[in-house]
C-alpha cells in the first residue's frame, strides 16, 4: 500500500490539516493517510500543549467518513518527545511490504534541515509538500539531498492554524466550519481552550 503520514500536533485537528492530506492523496494517489498526533512535538518542547488523548480523541471524530482517513496513535503510546527519525525506522521496519510518506505544509518544509537525523529520514522516505500563507516554498533553497526528496502538491492557501482556533475559542469566537462539527463539539463540551 502507498500510505502518506500526516504529522502534526493537532492542538486541535483543523480543515487545513484535512484539506492538505486529501490533497496528497489526490496527488500522490495513496491508498490511505494516517494522521499521527505527536506526543511531544521536537520544535514545541517548551510549550503548552493539550492533553495528548484530547488531540487523539479529536483526529479520530476528525476522520470519521473518508475510507482512506486513520488515526495512529503510535507516537503518542510511546510517552517521549516525537522525533520523525524513530517513528520512521519503526513505520519502515513493522510495514516492509508498504511504502510510506511524509506529508508536511510549507513552514515544516523550509524547517526540515533542522529535523534530527534528516540525513537518514530522506533517505528512508520521501515527503509531500503543499502551500500554506506566510511561508515560500523555495525547495531551491535546501540542501539538495533534501529538496529531491519533496515532491509538491497543489494546495490552496488556507489561512487557518491550531493557533488560531485556540485564539478564536479563548475569547468566545465562532470556530464553525475551521474544524469538523464533531471535533467543534468535542471542545465545547469538555470546554477546550476556552
Ligand atoms: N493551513 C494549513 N495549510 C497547509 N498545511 C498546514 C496548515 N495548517 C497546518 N498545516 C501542516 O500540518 C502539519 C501539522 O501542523 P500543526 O498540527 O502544527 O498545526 P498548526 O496549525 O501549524 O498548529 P499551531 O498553530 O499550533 O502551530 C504541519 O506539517 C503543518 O505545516
Ligand atoms: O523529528 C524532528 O526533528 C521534527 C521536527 C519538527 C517537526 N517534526 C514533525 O513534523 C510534524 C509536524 O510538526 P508540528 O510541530 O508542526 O505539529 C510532526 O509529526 C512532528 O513530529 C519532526
Amino acid at each position: 500500500m502507498r500510505i502518506g503520514i500526516m504529522g502534526g500536533t493537532f492542538d486541535p485537528i483543523h480543515m487545513g490539516h484535512l484539506l492538505a492530506a486529501e490533497l496528497a492523496r489526490e496527488a500522490e494517489q495513496l491508498d490511505e493517510v494516517w494522521f499521527m498526533p505527536a506526543f511531544v512535538p521536537p520544535h514545541k518542547q517548551n510549550g503548552a500543549v493539550a492533553e495528548a488523548e484530547d488531540r487523539l480523541a479529536m483526529s479520530r471524530l476528525a476522520v470519521e467518513g473518508n475510507p482512506h482517513f486513520r488515526v495512529t496513535d503510535i507516537e503518542i503510546a510511546k510517552h517521549d518527545t516525537s522525533y520523525t527519525i524513530d517513528t520512521v525506522e519503526l513505520l519502515t521496519s513493522q510495514y516492509p511490504e508498504d511504502s510510506f510518506c511524509f506529508i508536511i505544509g510549507a513552514d515544516m518544509v523550509m524547517y526540515l534541515p533542522h529535523w534530527r537525523r534528516i540525513d537518514e529520514i530522506v533517505r528512508l522516505i520521501r515527503f509531500v509538500g503543499l502551500a500554506r500563507p506566510g511561508y515560500t516554498l523555495a525547495l531551491e533553497e535546501l540542501p539538495e539531498a533534501i529538496a529531491s526528496r519533496v515532491t509538491l502538491a497543489p494546495m490552496p492557501l488556507m489561512e487557518l492554524s491550531s493557533t488560531e482556533i485556540r485564539r478564536r475559542l479563548s475569547v468566545g469566537q465562532t470556530v464553525r466550519y475551521m474544524v469538523p462539527e464533531p471535533v467543534r463539539l468535542y471542545m465545547e463540551g469538555k470546554g477546550l481552550y476556552a
